[in-house]
Protein backbone atom coordinates (compact mmCIF):
# COMPACT_ATOMS: atom_id res chain seq x y z
CA UNK A 1 0.00 0.00 0.00
CA UNK A 2 1.78 3.47 -1.14
CA UNK A 3 2.45 5.55 1.99
CA UNK A 4 0.50 8.75 2.88
CA UNK A 5 1.42 12.04 2.68
CA UNK A 6 1.93 12.75 6.00
CA UNK A 7 3.87 9.09 6.48
CA UNK A 8 6.89 11.14 3.67
CA UNK A 9 6.59 14.35 5.83
CA UNK A 10 7.83 11.95 9.03
CA UNK A 11 10.45 9.92 6.77
CA UNK A 12 11.62 13.09 5.43
CA UNK A 13 11.79 14.59 9.13
CA UNK A 14 13.66 10.68 10.16
CA UNK A 15 16.32 10.81 7.23
CA UNK A 16 16.70 14.57 7.64
CA UNK A 17 16.54 16.27 11.22
CA UNK A 18 18.71 15.84 14.25
CA UNK A 19 17.03 13.88 16.90
CA UNK A 20 16.23 15.93 20.48
CA UNK A 21 16.24 18.98 18.26
CA UNK A 22 12.91 20.81 17.86
CA UNK A 23 14.16 23.17 15.30
CA UNK A 24 15.62 20.71 13.00
CA UNK A 25 12.22 19.49 12.78
CA UNK A 26 10.28 22.56 12.70
CA UNK A 27 12.83 23.19 9.67
CA UNK A 28 12.75 19.58 7.95
CA UNK A 29 8.91 20.15 8.00
CA UNK A 30 9.03 23.46 6.57
CA UNK A 31 11.88 22.48 3.94
CA UNK A 32 9.64 19.41 2.63
CA UNK A 33 6.48 21.26 2.38
CA UNK A 34 7.35 24.24 0.77
CA UNK A 35 9.33 22.26 -1.92
CA UNK A 36 7.75 18.86 -1.88
CA UNK A 37 4.19 18.63 -1.21
CA UNK A 38 2.45 21.83 0.75
CA UNK A 39 0.49 20.31 3.89
CA UNK A 40 -1.33 22.11 6.42
CA UNK A 41 1.24 22.98 9.07
CA UNK A 42 0.59 26.18 11.12
CA UNK A 43 4.09 27.04 8.99
CA UNK A 44 6.99 29.41 9.75
CA UNK A 45 5.34 32.73 9.46
CA UNK A 46 1.97 32.06 11.64
CA UNK A 47 4.72 30.03 13.34
CA UNK A 48 6.34 33.52 14.92
CA UNK A 49 3.22 34.83 16.12
CA UNK A 50 2.35 31.45 17.58
CA UNK A 51 5.50 31.48 19.76
CA UNK A 52 5.60 34.96 20.35
CA UNK A 53 1.58 34.18 22.22
CA UNK A 54 3.04 31.15 24.09
CA UNK A 55 6.16 33.02 25.19
CA UNK A 56 3.89 36.21 26.33
CA UNK A 57 1.65 33.79 28.19
CA UNK A 58 3.96 31.48 29.74
CA UNK A 59 1.61 28.32 30.01
CA UNK A 60 1.54 25.89 32.86
CA UNK A 61 -1.51 23.89 31.13
CA UNK A 62 -1.42 24.57 27.20
CA UNK A 63 -3.78 22.89 24.85
CA UNK A 64 -3.91 22.41 20.99
CA UNK A 65 -7.11 21.16 19.14
CA UNK A 66 -6.04 19.12 15.93
CA UNK A 67 -2.73 18.17 16.46
CA UNK A 68 -2.15 16.43 12.46
CA UNK A 69 1.80 15.56 12.24
CA UNK A 70 2.48 17.52 15.33
CA UNK A 71 3.74 20.25 13.61
CA UNK A 72 2.46 23.21 15.77
CA UNK A 73 2.51 20.58 18.88
CA UNK A 74 6.59 20.73 18.50
CA UNK A 75 6.27 24.49 17.68
CA UNK A 76 4.38 25.10 21.32
CA UNK A 77 6.17 22.28 23.43
CA UNK A 78 9.94 23.79 22.62
CA UNK A 79 8.73 27.14 24.11
CA UNK A 80 7.40 25.35 27.25
CA UNK A 81 8.54 26.40 31.17
CA UNK A 82 10.32 23.96 32.98
CA UNK A 83 7.26 21.30 34.25
CA UNK A 84 4.50 22.69 31.92
CA UNK A 85 2.66 20.32 29.57
CA UNK A 86 0.63 20.81 26.69
CA UNK A 87 -2.38 18.46 25.76
CA UNK A 88 -2.70 17.97 21.89
CA UNK A 89 -6.60 16.28 20.78
CA UNK A 90 -6.69 14.19 17.51
CA UNK A 91 -8.82 11.72 15.92
CA UNK A 92 -7.41 10.53 13.00
CA UNK A 93 -5.81 7.32 14.31
CA UNK A 94 -2.96 7.77 11.42
CA UNK A 95 -1.97 11.21 12.29
CA UNK A 96 -1.68 10.65 15.84
CA UNK A 97 0.57 7.90 15.22
CA UNK A 98 2.42 10.26 13.20
CA UNK A 99 2.30 13.23 15.65
CA UNK A 100 3.56 10.39 18.25
CA UNK A 101 6.54 9.85 16.35
CA UNK A 102 7.40 13.33 15.99
CA UNK A 103 7.01 14.07 19.19
CA UNK A 104 9.62 11.73 20.13
CA UNK A 105 12.26 12.30 17.54
CA UNK A 106 12.15 15.91 18.53
CA UNK A 107 12.28 15.05 21.92
CA UNK A 108 9.16 16.86 23.88
CA UNK A 109 7.55 13.60 24.32
CA UNK A 110 7.71 14.56 28.08
CA UNK A 111 5.90 17.73 27.61
CA UNK A 112 3.33 16.67 25.52
CA UNK A 113 0.07 14.39 25.63
CA UNK A 114 -1.41 13.22 22.77
CA UNK A 115 -5.09 13.01 23.32
CA UNK A 116 -6.69 10.51 20.78
CA UNK A 117 -10.55 11.36 20.01
CA UNK A 118 -12.80 13.99 19.00
CA UNK A 119 -12.35 17.33 20.63
CA UNK A 120 -16.45 17.47 21.65
CA UNK A 121 -15.74 14.51 23.14
CA UNK A 122 -12.04 15.01 24.78
CA UNK A 123 -12.82 18.89 26.60
CA UNK A 124 -15.70 17.22 28.84
CA UNK A 125 -12.99 14.79 30.01
CA UNK A 126 -10.03 17.18 30.72
CA UNK A 127 -10.58 17.99 34.79
CA UNK A 128 -11.59 14.97 35.58
CA UNK A 129 -9.98 11.96 33.53
CA UNK A 130 -6.50 14.32 32.72
CA UNK A 131 -6.18 16.58 36.05
CA UNK A 132 -6.79 20.42 33.75
CA UNK A 133 -7.98 22.80 36.24
CA UNK A 134 -7.73 25.45 34.18
CA UNK A 135 -6.47 26.51 30.51
CA UNK A 136 -3.68 28.75 30.13
CA UNK A 137 -3.68 28.84 26.55
CA UNK A 138 -5.56 27.33 23.54
CA UNK A 139 -4.65 26.79 20.01
CA UNK A 140 -7.25 25.92 17.73
CA UNK A 141 -6.04 24.25 14.36
CA UNK A 142 -8.60 21.31 14.37
CA UNK A 143 -11.90 21.61 11.56
CA UNK A 144 -12.76 25.39 11.45
CA UNK A 145 -16.61 24.51 11.83
CA UNK A 146 -15.39 23.27 15.43
CA UNK A 147 -13.71 26.38 16.59
CA UNK A 148 -17.38 28.28 17.91
CA UNK A 149 -18.94 24.96 19.20
CA UNK A 150 -15.50 24.08 21.04
CA UNK A 151 -14.74 27.49 22.47
CA UNK A 152 -18.57 27.50 23.92
CA UNK A 153 -17.93 23.70 25.17
CA UNK A 154 -14.59 25.10 27.02
CA UNK A 155 -16.48 27.63 28.95
CA UNK A 156 -19.15 25.37 29.85
CA UNK A 157 -16.53 23.41 31.33
CA UNK A 158 -15.23 26.04 33.60
CA UNK A 159 -11.93 25.17 31.89
CA UNK A 160 -11.19 29.18 31.20
CA UNK A 161 -10.01 31.38 33.46
CA UNK A 162 -9.96 35.26 33.55
CA UNK A 163 -6.75 35.59 31.28
CA UNK A 164 -6.87 32.83 29.27
CA UNK A 165 -6.02 32.94 26.18
CA UNK A 166 -7.30 31.64 22.74
CA UNK A 167 -5.14 31.69 19.17
CA UNK A 168 -7.06 30.64 16.06
CA UNK A 169 -5.33 29.89 13.00
CA UNK A 170 -7.16 30.41 9.76
CA UNK A 171 -9.93 32.78 10.35
CA UNK A 172 -9.13 34.23 6.30
CA UNK A 173 -7.67 30.68 4.83
CA UNK A 174 -10.11 28.63 4.90
CA UNK A 175 -11.84 31.06 7.35
CA UNK A 176 -13.38 30.50 10.62
CA UNK A 177 -16.52 33.03 10.23
CA UNK A 178 -18.64 31.91 12.56
CA UNK A 179 -16.28 31.70 15.30
CA UNK A 180 -14.87 35.42 14.66
CA UNK A 181 -18.88 36.57 14.37
CA UNK A 182 -18.94 34.69 18.08
CA UNK A 183 -15.86 35.74 19.47
CA UNK A 184 -15.44 39.42 18.54
CA UNK A 185 -19.34 39.96 19.63
CA UNK A 186 -18.44 38.49 22.74
CA UNK A 187 -17.64 40.94 25.39
CA UNK A 188 -16.32 38.38 27.63
CA UNK A 189 -13.48 37.95 24.97
CA UNK A 190 -11.30 40.61 24.16
CA UNK A 191 -9.85 39.84 20.44
CA UNK A 192 -6.53 40.97 18.34
CA UNK A 193 -6.29 40.00 14.70
CA UNK A 194 -2.45 39.06 13.42
CA UNK A 195 -2.82 39.28 9.59
CA UNK A 196 0.00 37.05 8.31
CA UNK A 197 0.05 34.25 4.79
CA UNK A 198 -0.85 30.65 4.49
CA UNK A 199 1.70 28.38 5.30
CA UNK A 200 4.23 28.21 2.29
CA UNK A 201 1.89 30.20 -0.07
CA UNK A 202 1.60 33.86 -0.90
CA UNK A 203 -2.06 33.94 -0.38
CA UNK A 204 -3.14 36.19 2.89
CA UNK A 205 -4.22 34.74 6.08
CA UNK A 206 -4.63 35.36 9.80
CA UNK A 207 -4.57 34.20 13.25
CA UNK A 208 -7.08 35.32 15.84
CA UNK A 209 -5.90 35.98 19.65
CA UNK A 210 -8.66 36.20 22.37
CA UNK A 211 -8.51 36.79 25.91
CA UNK A 212 -11.19 35.68 27.91
CA UNK A 213 -12.02 38.45 30.38
CA UNK A 214 -13.69 36.05 32.66
C1 LIG B 1 -13.29 17.77 16.08
C2 LIG B 1 -11.91 17.25 16.00
N1 LIG B 1 -11.37 16.57 17.04
C3 LIG B 1 -10.11 16.11 16.95
N2 LIG B 1 -9.31 16.26 15.87
C4 LIG B 1 -9.83 16.93 14.84
C5 LIG B 1 -11.13 17.46 14.85
N3 LIG B 1 -11.35 18.09 13.68
C6 LIG B 1 -10.23 17.96 12.95
N4 LIG B 1 -9.31 17.26 13.63
C7 LIG B 1 -7.95 16.96 13.19
O1 LIG B 1 -7.28 18.21 13.10
C8 LIG B 1 -6.66 18.33 11.81
C9 LIG B 1 -7.52 19.18 10.94
C10 LIG B 1 -7.18 20.41 10.64
C11 LIG B 1 -8.07 21.25 9.77
N5 LIG B 1 -7.24 22.28 9.17
C12 LIG B 1 -7.52 22.71 7.96
O2 LIG B 1 -8.50 22.30 7.34
C13 LIG B 1 -6.59 23.68 7.35
C14 LIG B 1 -6.71 23.92 5.97
C15 LIG B 1 -5.85 24.80 5.31
C16 LIG B 1 -6.01 25.04 3.88
C17 LIG B 1 -5.77 26.29 3.33
C18 LIG B 1 -5.90 26.52 1.95
C19 LIG B 1 -6.28 25.49 1.12
F1 LIG B 1 -6.40 25.69 -0.21
C20 LIG B 1 -6.52 24.22 1.65
C21 LIG B 1 -6.39 23.99 3.03
C22 LIG B 1 -4.83 25.46 6.03
C23 LIG B 1 -4.72 25.23 7.42
O3 LIG B 1 -3.75 25.83 8.16
C24 LIG B 1 -5.59 24.35 8.08
O4 LIG B 1 -5.45 24.17 9.44
C25 LIG B 1 -6.56 16.93 11.29
O5 LIG B 1 -5.43 16.31 11.84
C26 LIG B 1 -7.85 16.33 11.82
O6 LIG B 1 -7.79 14.92 11.91
MG1 LIG C 1 -4.15 25.69 10.25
Amino acid sequence: MNQSKEQRILNFVLQNAVRGDPCSVLDAIDKYCSQKEWAMNVGSEKGVILDKTVEEVSPSVALELGTYCGYSGVRIARRLKEGARLLTVEFNPEFAAIAKQMFEFAGVQDKVRLLEGPSQEVIPQLKKKYEVDTLDFVFLDHWKDRYAPDTILLQECNLLRKGSVLLADNVIIPGAPEFLNYIRNNSHFQCTNYPSHLEYMKAGDAMEKAVFLG
